[in-house]
């Protein structure tokens, strides 16, 4: 196995290296190192027996491309072993789990994460687990994964159960964070039914479950409640310009009556509400194929295809890397704050703009790594219905009550994102 370990410095928009995410805030530490993080995102999934010896060459290369990472967290890598020649894998689960913090029982919570095999969502499950809290994820693998929290199976603080939460469901627990939507455009058009039943069925009945345990309930809105905005950044006291018959309504709509019942719980029944209006994230764990901006740019360019801008390339967004959202989210859930709370980063581009920062930072990755770069076409597509034409978030409100602000340039997440989809290319998992 290979061991080297040139671990790549990540520095923060102020030029200071990160070494760790999250921080103290109202009482809850959040703070974990980064590289225990990575460990759990960048390990490798199996290791190969070597038939051949290109076989062993190119998993030499994808255990170098994870290693450069998890600075030897080589403990609590998977030891699935893949055998080329039947082409099967024979399954194990990690050969230790990560360290978590021994809370004394008054700090350690019961945590509800629903949607917690999703992207966003098992970020947060690696932290709030690594922070030594117990954490029961219910999704219903849509579009989430098990792969994405499997490595926790079998911890005596995580539970996983496969849920859909339009059906109610009934648990002890101190805090829900309800995140379970599908969020990517082509996923949520895809049933469009589908998805607004999930945000309203899914949220009350989660409301519900709060109002029986008393939990802290915590939803996972989004910029779309602020449909195509005629005010730019957007603040939160913005009430929207949202179409509610056009294809997106599903998701939009949806969020705004989840965010209208969240109220509705507050102020009828007292139930203890924090409202996080998420705005593009991006990061790790992402799929590939969800048709998202970043991951089609990223994977695109990787491929060597035509990286697709939808319209002219004029339409503007803000990309939050998906360390600084968990921060958010975790400070927001502890605070006081019940007004809706912005999280996302201020940092704008046209679409344009960013189909070439992508490719050039791709082809830097490319070329750090010693290959030598293709520089691929920029084509352009039909413009989707509804698209809006300008985001970007006003964070005053974040800064104000949470003293929160996004710590990750976009290009430092970037590159993080670049490296996690080539070693998984290498491993054949795109
Ligand atoms: O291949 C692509 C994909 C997307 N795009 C464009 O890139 C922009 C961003 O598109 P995305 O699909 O990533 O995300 P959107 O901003 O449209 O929606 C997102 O908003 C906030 C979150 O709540 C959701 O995750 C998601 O709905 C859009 O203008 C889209 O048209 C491309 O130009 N090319």
């Amino acid at each position: 196995m290979a061991t080297s370990s040139s671990a790549i410095r990540t520095l923060d928009k102020s030029g200071n290296e990160i070494t760790t995410v999250g921080f103290t805030r109202f009482g809850f530490d959040s703070e974990v190192p980064i590289d225990v993080l990575r460990s759990l995102y960048l390990r490798a999934h199996y290791v190969t027996t070597a038939s051949s010896s290109d076989t062993k060459e190119e998993h030499l290369e994808e255990q170098a491309l994870h290693a450069q990472f998890s600075k030897g967290h080589v403990a609590y890598q998977s030891k699935s072993i893949y055998h080329p020649e039947t082409q099967s894998i024979s399954y194990t689960t990690l050969s230790r789990f990560p360290p978590v913090k021994l809370l004394a029982p008054s700090k350690r919570k019961r945590v509800l994460v629903t949607g917690g095999a999703g992207f966003v969502g098992s970020h947060l499950v690696d932290r709030l687990m690594v922070l030594g809290h117990e954490v029961t994820v219910l999704d219903n693998f849509f579009t989430g994964s098990k792969t994405t929290v499997s490595h926790w199976v079998g911890h005596p603080n995580f539970e996983l159960v496969r849920h859909d939460v339009v059906e109610p469901f009934m648990i002890e627990c101190d805090q829900i964070y309800h995140l379970a939507c599908p969020a990517s455009p082509p996923h949520y058009q895809f049933n469009a039914v589908k998805t607004i039943k999930t945000s309203f069925m899914g949220t009350l009945n989660m409301l519900g479950l709060a109002k029986r345990t008393k939990a802290r309930f915590l939803i996972s809105s989004t910029s779309e409640v602020y449909g195509d905005p005629e005010v730019h950044p957007q603040p939160e006291d913005y009430w929207g310009h949202v179409n509610p018959i056009g294809p997106r309504a599903c998701y939009d709509e949806g969020k705004r009556v989840a965010e209208t019942l969240a109220y509705g719980f507050h102020r009828q029944d007292g139930v203890d509400i924090r409202v996080a209006r998420i705005f593009n994230t991006y990061g790790p764990r992402m799929n590939p194929f969800d048709g998202r901006v970043v991951s089609n740019f990223i994977v695109q360019a990787l491929r060597g295809e035509d990286m697709t801008v939808y319209g002219d390339g004029t339409q503007t967004r803000s990309f939050q890397y998906i360390h600084d959202l968990v921060d958010g989210l975790i400070a927001l859930m502890n605070s006081d704050e019940t007004r809706p709370v912005n999280i996302g980063n201020g940092d704008e581009f046209t679409i344009g703009e960013f189909a070439e920062l992508v490719r050039d930072i791709v082809e830097n990755v490319q070329r750090e790594d010693g290959e030598e770069p293709r520089r691929v076409n920029i084509v352009y597509k039909p413009m989707p219905t509804d698209d809006p034409q300008k985001r970007r978030p006003d964070t005053t409100r974040a800064k104000q009550v949470l003293d929160w602000e996004p710590r990750w340039t976009v290009r430092m997440g970037l590159e993080e994102m670049v490296r996690y989809y080539k070693a998984k290319m290498a491993e054949g998992g795109i």
